[in-house]
């Protein structure tokens, strides 16, 4: 029996003004999927976030989550429903201590009862993510790596079914991609549906099977990984051939 996907987009374009930020955009994702999103600087990967999660309204066509039209949500609704995601430019608000820029997590995603209720996902989270020990300091004292955790425990307290991860390794070092990247897949082994927008193709790599690829709006390859890096359209609009030859080095070498 086939299941209906958890996200579907159907013919889905963004315009600013004359400019075609995304172009009759369609693909699906599957409950549990884990796929990458890559593609050039300005492809129009943060817009489809944006729209997906109704920070950004839709010029024309559908996105369905969980078979239901959502495209005229407002971002609230998004994370009420299952669908959070982080920023690319994290911002927390400064003034707040760690565990208090998470409960609004909570409040804002709806899951939470009461107050205290929400607090205690916070706390979950944020022993998740490994910032238990930070919870009571002000947000504005963390570092990169850590403000990146707590963009991302923010969105884990809101209880997500679809995770859209908007480049969280960006300027870390490699060992906090490493720690990163284990989150990650633990994420997944939870079942929630990840879409990860990533730059690093070995962090891309290791998580998705599936790749979706971006180029000036429009989407020009999905489908398994291995295909789509080998794609000539894709090492052509964002790989580049020393990648291609590299990984070609790898499979015969
Ligand atoms: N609010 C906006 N108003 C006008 N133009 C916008 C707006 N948001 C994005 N754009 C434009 O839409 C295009 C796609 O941008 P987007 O940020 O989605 O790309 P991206 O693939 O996420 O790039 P990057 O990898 O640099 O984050 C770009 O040309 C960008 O300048």
């Amino acid at each position: 029996m086939s299941r209906e996907p958890i996200l579907r987009l159907e013919g889905v374009s963004k315009t600013f003004g004359g400019l075609k930020a995304l172009t009759d955009v369609s693909f699906s994702l599957d409950e549990g999927e884990v796929v990458g999103l890559i593609g050039p600087n300005g492809a129009g990967k943060t817009t489809l976030v944006n729209v997906v999660t109704g920070n950004l309204r839709r010029s024309s066509g559908r996105v369905l989550f969980e078979s239901e039209d959502v495209g005229t949500q407002k971002p609230y609704e998004a994370a009420r429903r299952g669908l959070a995601r982080t920023f690319q430019i994290v911002q927390p608000f400064p003034a707040m201590t760690v565990l208090e820029n998470v409960t609004a997590g909570a409040l804002f995603g709806g899951g939470a009862d009461s107050l205290a209720d929400a607090r205690d996902k916070a706390r979950e989270s944020l022993e998740f993510v490994g910032l238990a020990g930070f919870a009571d300091r002000p947000a504005a004292n963390l570092a990169l790596a850590a403000r990146k955790r707590l963009e991302l425990a923010k969105s884990l307290a809101m209880n997500p079914k679809v995770l859209m991860l908007d480049e969280v390794n960006a300027g870390l070092n490699s060992s906090e991609i490493d720690g990163a990247l284990n989150l990650i897949r633990q994420i997944a082994d939870r079942g929630v549906t990840v879409l990860i927008i990533e730059h690093l193709m070995k962090v891309v790599l290791s998580l998705s099977k599936r790749l979706l690829v971006l180029h000036h709006g429009q989407l020009i390859a999905d489908g398994p990984s291995a295909e789509i890096v080998a794609d000539e359209r894709v090492v052509e609009a964002y790989l580049g051939q020393k990648f291609a030859a590299r990984l070609k080095e790898m499979h015969h070498g």
